[in-house]
């Protein structure tokens, strides 16, 4: 067919902007030990103060500031030792002025002490009194009972994945239980009559073993979905059309990959569209790799038909199919995939429009870009990580400062 245009091709942030299905996740309640990574489906807020109580942030004495004012080596303040506190107990002791009790990191201060002076700052010279050769001010070695968290605080927000912190802070709050947004699942279909699956030991003449799928089983994973297989379906427009149909009814969103192109065989357009409204959003993103790209909406599940090049299905998925998982999964503060800064060691020809995401190795501050047919997976797996050259930009010179988005 020479000559024919075969894509409308859309920019990826005017695709990433405007494609907005309107799935999203339910909630379920989990607890806090398996909340790790979940995305909380409302804000959390502390039932309490945290500490709650004034706490010493050092081994000392607690005291009234006051009592120490004009305190120093050369004329030290002389303060009446009342006893000695204990972790965990309340501070039932009156600090009369004058007066000061031994007080541990962490423990409790009495209402009657402002203040804790180091131990460092302290001697005792007689039986039941010590020497101050400091002063302290009112506040100086004390937390107060709200200043690591006031009641009523957000102790995590809505929509951004648990850390290894936030259930720390949670588990101060003595929260055990929270309302998190579901796991999408997402179904995974790999097409082409050439995909036999990769436990074949011995592959006839142009069979290929299915290597997209488990490399999507693996980000969607990391992104916090849950994969469900759907595996090969053969180019055979009703069979794609049955798995599809079943896929759309029993997950989040779907990703078929391959037959997106312009072969004769290439069935998923026909397939995607059958499935009903409202249907292909594009087809066509301007990216490189991954140009043949589908985005649909099938009742309100999304769809996503990936180029059949592995690499360029990978890389597609990434740039594209992320936002889309996070956002039917109701992650908004998505962690920031780590980058690093590093120069460029060659020059890098781009198009103005497209986004193109140059794979690159990175030694001593230089991402050096490798070359290679999308068609070449390994590719992939020798890249440290990958450069985004923006869609305004014509390429990249070399020597030009780029951040390097690495992979984990
Ligand atoms: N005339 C044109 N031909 C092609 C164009 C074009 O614009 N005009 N675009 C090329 C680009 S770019 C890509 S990417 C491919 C995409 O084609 P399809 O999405 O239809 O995919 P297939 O042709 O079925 O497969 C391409 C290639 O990838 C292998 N493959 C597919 N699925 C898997 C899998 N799960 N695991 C491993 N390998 C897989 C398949 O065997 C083919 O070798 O079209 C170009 N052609
Ligand atoms: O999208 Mo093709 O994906 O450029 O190899």
């Amino acid at each position: 067919m020479p000559g024919r245009e075969f894509f409308q091709t859309q920019p990826v942030s005017q695709a990433l902007a405007g494609f907005r299905p309107r799935r999203r996740t339910g909630t379920e309640t989990v607890r806090r030990e398996d909340a790790l990574g979940r995305v909380p489906a409302e804000p959390i807020r502390s039932g309490a103060e945290l500490p709650g109580f004034a706490r010493s942030t050092v081994d000392g004495y607690a005291v009234r500031a006051a009592d120490t004012y004009g305190a120093g080596d050369g004329l030290p303040a002389y303060l009446d030792l009342v006893g000695s506190l204990r972790m965990g107990t309340a501070a039932d002791v009156e600090i009369r002025p004058g007066a000061a009790v031994q007080i541990p990191t962490g423990a409790a201060v009495p209402d009657s002490a402002d203040a804790v002076v180091m131990v460092e700052h302290t001697q005792v010279t007689m039986p039941g009194v010590i020497e101050v050769t400091k002063s302290v001010a009112v506040g100086d070695g004390v937390v107060r009972p709200d200043e690591d968290v006031a009641l009523g605080k957000e102790l995590v927000p809505a929509g951004r994945p648990l850390r290894a912190q936030d259930l720390g802070l949670l588990a101060a709050a003595g929260v055990t239980r929270l309302v998190v947004c579901a796991k999408p699942r997402v179904a995974i279909i790999s097409t082409g009559d050439e995909l036999v699956p990769p436990e074949t030991a011995e592959l006839s003449p142009g069979e290929v073993r299915d290597a997209t799928a488990s490399a999507l089983v693996g980000l969607v994973e990391q992104a916090g979905g849950v994969p469900v297989s759907y595996g090969i379906v053969p180019d055979d427009v009703d069979l794609l059309t049955k798995t599809l149909t079943a896929a759309v009814a029993e997950c989040d969103l779907v990703v078929v990959s391959a037959g997106s192109s312009v072969g004769a065989r290439d069935e998923t357009t026909a397939a995607v569209e059958a499935l009903g409204a409202p249907g292909v959003y594009c087809h066509g993103l301007a990216i490189k790799p991954g140009k043949p790209t589908l985005l649909a909406e099938c009742s309100d599940v999304p769809v996503i038909g990936l180029p059949g090049n592995p690499l360029s299905a990978l890389v597609v998925f990434r740039m594209v199919g992320l936002p889309v998982l996070r956002l039917v999964g109701g992650i908004t503060s998505p962690a920031p995939e780590p980058s690093v800064v590093a120069t460029m060691a060659r020059p890098i020809a781009s198009a103005a429009g497209r986004l193109d995401v140059v794979q690159v190795s990175l030694r001593d501050g230089l991402a050096t870009p490798l070359f290679g047919h999308s068609a070449l997976l390994s590719l992939l797996t020798s890249a440290d990580g990958y450069v985004v050259i923006p869609e305004p930009a014509t390429g990249l010179d070399a020597g030009t400062p780029v951040t390097v988005t690495m992979y984990r």
